[in-house]
């Protein structure tokens, strides 16, 4: 059974949707960010990092969102050119509005967290007059992330786009990516994910993350097998449920079920993870790889940036994840 079908011929491969903002990543690790001093500035933004994360695969990717017309913009807008990545739906907020900036504090490896600023940010000015049909018609998919859904106009520019994908067969990804900073409610989160999940062929997110969706259905909470058949009754073809260092699941529409490993990192933080295991995921199966392969490129690609200290600037290359697998496997035996 094709789980996916990929329209072939078309100009772009992938087009992200969503928010353009900046890292600043602390650069003393190990301690509170009471006691930091200095921060590196890296683009942000999951869907940014995803984008980058397709780009540097080879995908030809494009994104459409909104930046602030500032210089925090135009360092985004430079970074995506830098890194081909087709920005002509890439709009400058003239509103007065701010890039979104997300201060991350390294306490230790495994104690991450981040510090969102969010008030009046360009990327959730998007309005569905930024979303051009003729642009996503030129694309074989497309990723939502659900933080674009927390606020007007950018959650009706995400059901435009979502209803533009649909129509012309634009296989539709959704990375939950749920950030409590921007909604005012459980009950608002789970109703306007819910519709826009019925209109996705795959969804990628943590337990976590479903278990926020499936706010109105506890039958489904806390149950990956019902969650992954809950949302096969609408389009999703592809389940995956995200596990941090115990792995990962997908489930597919076919009735099968595949359980990811790890690979051991060194960790330096552990956000990023999410983002670099979307790109490589979503890029495997653009290529028609199996899902096990699609999860091992996942986690391989995930490893390696949470051994980073950015997310965007760390995310690999198709070469770099083939020879960490090789030297992972090779190392094993
Ligand atoms: N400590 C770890 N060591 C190795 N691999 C990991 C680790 N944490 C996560 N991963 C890999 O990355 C994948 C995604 O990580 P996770 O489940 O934390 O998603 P996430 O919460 O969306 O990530 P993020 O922290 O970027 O938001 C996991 O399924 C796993 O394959
Ligand atoms: O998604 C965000 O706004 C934060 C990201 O920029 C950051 O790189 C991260 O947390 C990735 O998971």
């Amino acid at each position: 059974m094709t789980l996916l079908k990929f329209e072939q011929n078309r100009p772009l491969d992938f087009i992200a949707l969503g928010r353009l903002c900046i890292d600043l990543n602390a650069n003393e690790i190990n301690r509170p960010m009471e006691e930091t001093r200095t921060f590196t500035k890296y683009v942000g933004g999951s869907p940014a990092n995803i984008a980058i994360g397709m780009s540097r695969l080879g995908a030809k990717t494009g994104f459409i969102g909104r930046i602030a017309d500032d210089q925090m913009g135009r360092f985004i807008h430079s970074y995506l050119e830098q890194n081909n990545i087709d920005t002509s739906c890439v709009v400058t907020d003239r509103s007065g509005s701010v890039t979104g900036l997300a201060f991350t504090e390294i306490k230790s490896p495994e104690e991450c967290s981040i510090l969102m600023y969010r008030d009046n940010v360009a990327d959730l000015k998007l309005s569905p007059n930024d979303i051009s049909e003729a642009y996503i018609q030129q694309a074989k998919a497309l990723l939502i992330s659900g933080t674009a859904l927390a606020k007007s106009p950018s959650r009706e520019a995400v059901f435009l786009a979502l209803d533009y994908a649909r129509k012309h067969r634009v296989v539709v990804f959704f990375d939950l990516d749920y950030r409590p900073y921007t909604w005012s409610s459980r009950e608002e989160t789970a109703i306007y994910y819910k519709l826009a999940a019925e209109k996705c062929d795959v969804m990628i997110g943590t337990r976590e993350e479903f278990d926020l969706v499936e706010y109105f259905d506890s039958a489904a909470q806390r149950n990956d097998e019902r969650t992954a058949n809950k949302w096969f009754d609408y389009q999703a073809k592809i389940v995956v449920i995200k596990h941090g260092k115990n792995g990962s699941i997908a489930y597919t529409k076919d009735g099968k079920k595949y359980e990811g490993s790890i690979f051991p990192a060194k960790v330096v933080k552990t956000f990023g993870a999410g983002d670099a295991y979307a790109s490589a995921f979503i890029y495997g199966l653009m290529q028609g790889w199996e899902i096990p392969k699609c999860m091992e490129f996942g986690s391989a690609s995930a490893s390696i940036v949470i051994s980073s200290h950015s997310c965007s600037d760390a995310m690999p290359a198709l070469q770099q994840i083939q020879e960490y697998i090789a030297q992972y496997k090779a190392e094993k035996h």
